[in-house]
Parts: structure tokens; sequence; C-alpha cells
């Protein structure tokens, strides 16, 4: 199948690349011209574990091609939306400006039989609102990809939604999917608008979960409870389950965040914003983590200044997002209360440069740490947790180290002389 992508970020690109590698012929449509240089010269413009591989292959073979111009997708059976819908400036719902503006574009392309699938994260509503906007068939196809696993997600993932409105459409994106299909990864075919709602409400159950365990964690902090006992307990009961349940500084991303309030926005849209505040509750806990650890961190600092070594910029280990970070959150409080930051991280310190040029970012763990009064782990990253704490001890000039993702062992750090702070572990 002739198959278009429009939009080549996270989430496009690696749609396109996975299709590719599926055998379909590819073309992933972006207006940025940086973006399409890097994908033309077969690389991920961002960092994700295997996609450089699998972008180089899909090129070299001739099946993934990356373009500007609208026309060179004219006549393409699929046309897959991956634009970005970020928070809109001025309040929490959803910006659909790009989807708008790409749909437009797009229409003068349209054929008879095309099928437009909706894959970017929208409120409820949206593709009827798409469908009446371009006369075109259209159906909504929710990705739930997770940054850092997102070429393994998207090859296997738990499962395809196909939001459809008859069996023509539903057909085509089972032969767009047929790899999948045979893999028996399971096919849930549903509505437009269940498959759009699928997919906030995913997200803004994740955010619950995650606010949730760090209540818990503040809890644990505040009376001597051990919040690593609790989750394994809490995990070992299959309703409540294992995954998703670490505690720490919280969710950040181009994901749950904005999700979360767009949910919260349209539901208050649709007359549902009583309940919908359970996610605006959800969303200040997620936040107060932010100020919390940053106030943590001050205490741990000489007034007024001191020098802290920060591990972590992106906001999630294994991604090199710096959307919404967590991290960087932290470290522009602490930079702004006059502490000196320097800031290591393994993937995103070239983002971190270029969009928080207050901030000294380093290009290794021994640069951040020596002469610091305080060390601050803000990533989950493996490299973090393997750190050897009498190496690092070395480089300080003070051993008092706050770990904000729960990845170090405080045995071994506070057997190696270090003042051991973490969330949810009491003083
Ligand atoms: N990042 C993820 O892990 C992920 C996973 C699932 C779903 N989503 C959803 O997918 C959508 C895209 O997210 P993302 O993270 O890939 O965003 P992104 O910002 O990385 O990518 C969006 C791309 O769209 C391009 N674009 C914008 N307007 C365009 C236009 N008019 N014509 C052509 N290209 C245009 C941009 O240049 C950019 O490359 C969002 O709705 C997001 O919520 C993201
Ligand atoms: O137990 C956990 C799990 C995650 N996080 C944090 O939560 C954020 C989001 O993590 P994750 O969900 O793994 O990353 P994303 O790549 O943002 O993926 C989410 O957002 C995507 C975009 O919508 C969806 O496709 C995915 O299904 C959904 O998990 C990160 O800051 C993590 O550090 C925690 O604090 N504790």
């Amino acid at each position: 199948m002739l198959i278009s992508v429009l939009g080549t970020g996270y989430l496009g690109a690696t749609h396109a690349a996975c299709l590719a590698a599926a055998g379909h012929e590819v073309v992933g449509v972006d207006r940025d011209p940086g973006r399409l240089e890097v994908l033309r010269g077969g690389r991920a413009p961002f960092h994700e574990a295997g996609l450089d591989e699998l972008i180089a292959e899909g090129v070299a073979a001739g099946r993934l091609r990356f373009t500007d111009d609208l026309a060179d997708v004219a006549g393409a059976d699929v046309h897959f939306l991956c634009v970005g819908t970020p928070q809109v400036g001025d309040g929490d719902g959803a910006d659909l400006s790009a989807l708008w503006s790409v749909a437009d574009a797009l229409a003068p392309y349209l054929g008879e039989h095309s099928l437009v699938v909706g894959k970017s994260t929208v409120p409820v509503g949206t593709g009827a609102r798409l469908r009446d906007r371009l006369g075109a068939r259209v159906a909504w196809n929710p990705e739930f990809l997770r940054e850092g696993r997102a070429v393994r997600d998207t090859l296997r993932p738990d499962r395809l939604v196909l939001g459809v409105d008859d069996d023509d459409d539903h057909r085509t994106l089972l032969l767009v999917y047929a790899d999948l299909v045979a893999a028996g990864v399971p096919v849930i075919r549903t509505d437009l608008a269940t498959a759009e709602l699928a997919k906030v409400s995913a997200n803004a159950m994740l955010a619950t979960r995650i606010s949730t365990v760090n209540l818990l964690a503040e809890v644990c902090e505040a009376s001597g409870a051990d919040v690593g006992d609790l989750t394994t307990i809490l995990g070992a009961d299959p309703r409540i389950g294992r995954d998703f349940l670490a505690p720490g500084l919280g969710y950040g991303g181009g994901c749950l965040p904005k999700d979360t309030r767009a949910f919260v926005a349209r539901a208050r849209e649709l007359g549902v914003g009583e309940s919908a505040a359970l996610f605006d509750a959800v969303d200040r806990v997620n936040l107060h983590q932010r100020s919390r650890t940053a106030e943590l961190a001050r205490s741990l600092l000489p007034a007024g200044g001191g020098t802290v070594a920060i591990l972590g910029g992106a906001f999630k280990a294994e991604s090199d997002d710096i959307r919404d970070s967590p991290a960087l959150d932290v470290a522009g409080r602490l930079h702004r209360s006059g502490a000196t930051v320097r800031l290591h991280d393994p993937f995103a310190g070239a983002n971190v440069r270029r969009a928080c040029p207050e901030l000294t970012v380093v290009d290794d763990v021994a640069t951040t740490c020596r002469g610091a009064d305080l060390v601050l782990v803000l990533t989950e990253w493996p490299q973090f947790a393997a750190l050897d704490p009498y190496e690092v001890g070395e480089l300080v000039c003070r051993r008092t180290v706050l770990d904000a993702r729960l990845v170090l062992d405080p045995e071994k750090w506070v057997g190696a002389g270090w003042d051991f702070r973490a969330l949810g572990r009491s003083a």
C-alpha cells in the first residue's frame, strides 16, 4: 500500500519507519526542513532505541521517503495524521491548529477512496469534525507507544484500536496492519469517538496511578513507612498490578501532563466538570512533587547558594525529550534560588543547552559532581543507578545525595558515608 504519514516527530517518524518495515511504501511529510534533512539521511531526529536502523533500512530500500510537499502523497491509499496537539497557550485544552492546517492542506490531494486516519491524541469529537470539514473517509487509530520503547511498542503493541465508521474502513486498516494482525495483536474495533477517548483516558489513568503512588510516598516519608515495600505489597495484588508504580518526581513529557489537562477541559465542555476535577487533583499532586523536591534540595544546600550536581534532564530515561521535564523544572527553581547548577544527561544535554541557556550543562558525571554540595538525581537513567558512591564521594565537596527517582541503593550510599535522602523516605 502507498501510505503517507503527516508529521514526522516522535510519533510520526516511528510510525512511518515501522510501516515501511512492514513492507508498505511510505512517504513522511513534515514542514521542518532540519528534521527532513536528518530523516532523508536515514537517521532519527531524536534519540530512540532502534529507530536509526529502521529509518536507514527503509530509506535504503526505497520504501521510505520524506518530503515537505503534499503533492508527493496525492494518490496514497491511507493518510495518517501525526502532527502535534500541544496544550493551548492560555488554557488547558488541546491546540488543534496543526491538525486543521495539515488536513486543509491535504484536502486537494485526497482521492475518492483515500482514507484519512487520525493518530494524534485529540479531544473526543475531533474525528467527526474532521470528517465534516474534509467530506472524506476518516478513521481514528490512537497510538499508545512510550518514548524510549517506541519501536518495540509499535512493532508489538498491546492492542490495535481501530475507530471506524464502516466495514470498508475497517478492512483498509486491517490491510495496513496485516503483519500485526497475523502476529496475534488484539484488534479492538470501535467508533471514532471511543477510539479518541481511549487514548486520553489511558493517559489520564496512568497519570492518576503515578500521582496516587506519589501521595503514598509522601505519607511514607512523613510516617517512616517503607514506600518500596508498600508498592511491592500493592503490586502483588493482580487487580492493582506492578507496572507504573514507581514513586518519585512525577510525570512529565509531551503526553501525560497535557492529555490529562485536555481531558478535563473537554469533560467540562461536555458538562462533566464536577467529576473531572479528579484529574485536576492528579495534576496538582504531580506538580507538587516538583516544588517539594526543589524545596528539599534547597534545604540541603548552604544558605542562599551552594553548588548542586544534577543528574538528569530528560523527562524520563532512554529518551532525549525534555518537553515538560520535571528535572528541568527543579533545575530552574534551584538556579533561580541562587544555587550554582551543573547538569548532566546522557542524551538530552544538547536539548537542555538549547532550551535552558541559563543552566550549565556538562558532558560527564565527574565534571557535574566535582566540588558539589549536593548530588541530585532527577531522571531514572540506569547509568545513575550504577554509579559507585565511593568514586562520586571523591569528587564532591559534601557527601549529600537526594534521589528524587528512587533509583539508587540506599545501603550502598549510606555505607559509603553519604547523607542519603530520597523522596518517600523519612530523613
Ligand atoms: N511522543 C509520543 O510518545 C506520542 C505517543 C503517542 C501519541 N502521541 C501524540 O502524537 C502527536 C504528535 O506527537 P509528537 O510527540 O510526535 O510531536 P512532535 O512535536 O515530536 O511532532 C510533530 C511533528 O509535526 C510536524 N508538523 C506540525 N505541523 C505540520 C504541518 N502543518 N505539516 C507537516 N508537518 C507538521 C512538526 O514539524 C513535527 O515534526 C500528539 O498528538 C501526541 O499527543 C505522541
Ligand atoms: O511508574 C512510573 C512510570 C512513569 N513515571 C514518569 O511518567 C512520565 C511518563 O512516562 P511514560 O508513560 O513511560 O512515557 P511516555 O513516553 O510519555 O508515554 C506515555 O504517553 C504516551 C503519549 O501519549 C503514550 O502513548 C504512552 O502509552 C504513555 O505511557 C515520565 O516522566 C516518567 O518518569 C513515573 O514517575 N512513575
